[in-house]
């Protein structure tokens, strides 16, 4: 099979293998971890607090610095990362955040075309500072689309949101994510998200990828329908958890 610039096959967005990582001598967060994202796939990670999902996903952004660790890991040439809170430059208005270190005589149309795509056509000469915090993450996500990535790594990206904000949020994504096919790595505590959003979810224990669910439901994904609430159940259990409980730190 052909291999992509970061030392990946064809088909393949992500491809990790062997992967520890630890900050202090005592307790390994990541321990083992093996993990394959097929091209255009969307992946929802889901784990108790503290069980290794942002260093995970900061593994594979390049950015966990503080960590240390072996293992291999291959990704695509673009990669774009989504965080909980927008990370906007306040003194730059909202075209120009979008833009931001784009280069070419068309990037201003295609930041244009992004904020269009997420529902902020006419903003582009807003500051941050007024939007709210939903139109704010549609920045962060117009900002991330709009340099085409193949892989999108978002963490939390709706944690900060009300619930009817998020509902929202979650349409838009799946949306975009239809739209331009990127593959995605979703981290979110919210087990409905996952289910609503991705096409395969996995649940992080103990360092490793401890549970895989491929979603396989038809039509609209409706929370209320019965065969989404099996699901539901089957993932809160693999989480440890027996009903709709908040989800614990991993070491309780
Ligand atoms: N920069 C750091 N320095 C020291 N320890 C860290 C650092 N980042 C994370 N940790 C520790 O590594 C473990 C895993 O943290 P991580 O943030 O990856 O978990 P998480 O699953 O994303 O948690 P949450 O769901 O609460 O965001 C935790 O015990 C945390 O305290």
């Amino acid at each position: 099979m052909a291999a992509h610039p970061g030392g990946l096959t064809a088909t393949a967005a992500v491809q990790i293998r062997d992967l520890h990582r630890s900050f202090t001598d005592d307790r390994p967060v990541l321990s083992g971890l093996h993990l394959d994202i097929e091209a255009g796939e969307f992946v929802a990670l889901l784990g108790r607090s503290g069980s290794g999902k942002s260093t995970l996903l900061r593994a594979l952004a390049g950015l966990d610095q503080d960590a240390s660790g072996t293992g291999d890991i291959a990704v695509p040439e673009q990669v774009s990362v989504v965080f909980q809170d927008s990370r906007l430059l306040p003194w730059q208005r909202v075209l120009r955040n979008v833009v931001l270190g784009l280069e070419g005589p068309g990037a201003v149309g295609r930041g244009k075309e992004a904020l269009a795509e997420v529902g902020l056509a006419g903003r582009e000469r807003a500051w941050p500072r007024e939007l709210s915090g939903g139109e704010q993450q549609r920045v962060a996500l117009a900002r991330s689309l709009v340099r085409e990535p193949e892989l999108l790594l978002a963490d939390e990206p709706f944690g900060a949101l009300d619930a009817l904000t998020r509902i929202k949020m979650h349409g838009l994504l799946r949306a975009l994510y239809e739209r331009h096919r990127p593959a995605v790595l979703l981290v979110t505590h919210d087990v409905d998200e996952a289910i609503v959003l991705a096409d395969r979810v996995l649940v992080l224990d103990r360092g490793v990828v401890k549970t895989e669910r491929r979603i396989d439901l038809d039509g609209t994904r409706d929370p209320s329908d019965p065969a989404f609430a099996a699901v539901r159940t089957e993932l809160l259990a693999a989480l440890g958890l027996a009903g709709g409980a908040e989800i614990t730190p991993e070491e309780s």
